[in-house]
């Protein structure tokens, strides 16, 4: 219900009521107004201090029956036009001091790379040429590569650098609840919902594959978006796919999401993978290796989600056991600390993520892949991952040779045939391998 119609509804039980005059009603009540200043605070808001004084007598009979239609506790204030701005303008102030969120996440602690870097300049670019150039602007990608970091960071440049701004970020999810909540209150409440949108000057929404098949939602947001980007509203959409593979939406409203601008987000490449570990493990006071720094981001460097569990379990398994924290991590010790991390998906097939696969598969350490180490478990480990290497990636034995450290291709042929013929009796071992395959490539 919107305000105005709560409004007339306790204007008609005042009628009913015989509690005032009609003199009294024509020249306060029906001056006055009822607002919402926050979900816990209402006002009615009438014209004059001599008014409010003048409905004194009525005011907890008429706070009474608006708590009884309502049908929900708010605190009801009575105050002057004047009052009331001031209190509006406070509630604004807060309100967009809400729009500021986790300063983490900011476009200076986004580490960029070949793979992000279109998306986090048109994030930049939509904040100078707000509505009217990148409208909307789509970003796309998998899950974990920063989306929601970006329009986060566009909501917090946005609400520091124009306070006077009204911009709003929602989920998918909070999105869907605020139009079937205003759906509920029948048709006033619902364009009045698509009102206070449409005002806004920028609107983002994450995540929107969740909108997919909810009809309602789905036709008010298109009529939404049409007025918004005629109005040079501006909006930003994040889709953990390209329009065009959205199911459940409108097709009309998934070519208006390529009307302006689309960025994807890639997996990271391996040197940006590097560069996000090493400013997310010195944010985490962790001293990492070089070759620690690879090895976690050749293992999890497909979704910096991963990357940020990986280094959050280094420096778990360093409190327990007791390791100063300025001390050197090496990749051995990494390895050994993020044992049962399961791996994340995907990610650039490197000849160093499959020794970092064999290697964890077998428990021992990527170093001692390429060291000359003699132990039974380590020999196996080493021609698998020739082995491994030579399958996946499709090197002759000399390439594989050059790879694990300078070997002579006879080793490796002698690696090939010693796998084969393990494979061939040990049914176990084939398993393992195609685990480790899948590890590897998928
Ligand atoms: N390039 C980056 N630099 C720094 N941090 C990043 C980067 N990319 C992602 N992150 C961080 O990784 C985490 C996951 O990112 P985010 O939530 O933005 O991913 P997403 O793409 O929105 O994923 P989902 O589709 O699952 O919602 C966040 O903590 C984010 O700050």
């Amino acid at each position: 219900m919107t305000d105005k119609e709560l409004w007339k509804k306790i204007k008609e039980w005042l009628i009913a009521s015989d509690l005032v005059e009609p003199n009294v009603y024509e020249d306060y009540i029906k001056t006055a107004s009822l607002e919402t200043l926050s979900k816990d605070q209402m006002a009615i808001v009438v014209n004059s201090e001599f008014s409010k004084k003048h409905l004194e007598y009525i005011k907890n009979g008429l706070i009474e029956q608006i708590l009884h239609v309502l049908g929900r506790e708010v605190e009801v204030l009575m105050l002057t036009k004047e009052e009331y701005q001031k209190e509006k303008s406070y509630f604004e102030t807060i309100k967009k001091q809400k729009n500021t969120v986790r300063s983490s996440f900011s476009f200076d602690n986004f580490v960029a790379g070949s793979s992000n870097i279109g998306a986090l300049e048109a994030s930049k670019a939509v904040i100078q040429d707000l509505g009217t150039k990148w409208n909307p602007l789509f970003i796309f990608g998998d899950s974990g590569l920063g989306k929601t970091h970006l329009l986060k960071a566009i909501l917090n440049e946005l609400g520091s650098k124009n306070p006077d701004k009204n911009i709003k970020y929602y989920t998918s999810g909070e999105f869907r609840k605020e139009i079937i909540d205003s759906l509920q209150g029948g048709f006033k409440e619902i364009e009045s919902t698509k009102d206070e949108l449409s005002e806004l000057d920028a609107l983002l929404i994450d995540d929107i594959q969740f909108l997919a098949n909810s009809d309602k939602t789905n036709e008010i947001f298109f009529e939404l978006f049409n007025i918004c980007i005629e109005n040079n509203k501006q909006i930003v959409i994040s889709s953990d796919k390209y329009a065009e593979a959205l199911n459940g939406f409108d097709k009309r409203l998934l070519s208006r999401f390529n009307q302006g601008l689309s960025v994807k987000i890639d997996r990271p490449d391996i040197e940006t993978a590097i560069n996000i570990v090493d400013y997310k493990s010195k944010l985490a006071n962790l001293n990492l290796s070089e070759s620690a720094k690879k090895y976690v981001a050749s293992y999890y460097g497909s979704d910096v989600r991963k990357i940020e569990g990986a280094i959050n379990k280094i420096g778990f398994a360093l409190i327990q056991n007791k390791v100063d924290s300025s001390k050197v991590i090496d990749d051995e010790e990494v390895n050994n600390f993020l044992l049962d991390y399961s791996f994340a998906p995907g990610g650039e097939v490197t000849v160093q993520k499959i020794k970092n696969v064999v290697a964890q598969n077998y428990g021992i350490s990527p170093a001692q892949i390429d060291s000359k180490n003699r132990i039974q478990k380590v020999v196996i480990a080493r021609h698998i991952a020739m082995y491994l290497t030579g399958e996946i990636l499709k090197k002759n034995y000399t390439e594989i040779g050059a790879c694990f450290g300078g070997k002579d291709h006879t080793t490796v042929l002698f690696a090939y045939k010693k796998i084969n013929e393990l494979v061939a009796s040990d049914k176990n071992l084939k398993k393992l391998l195609t685990k480790m395959k899948k590890e590897i490539t998928s």
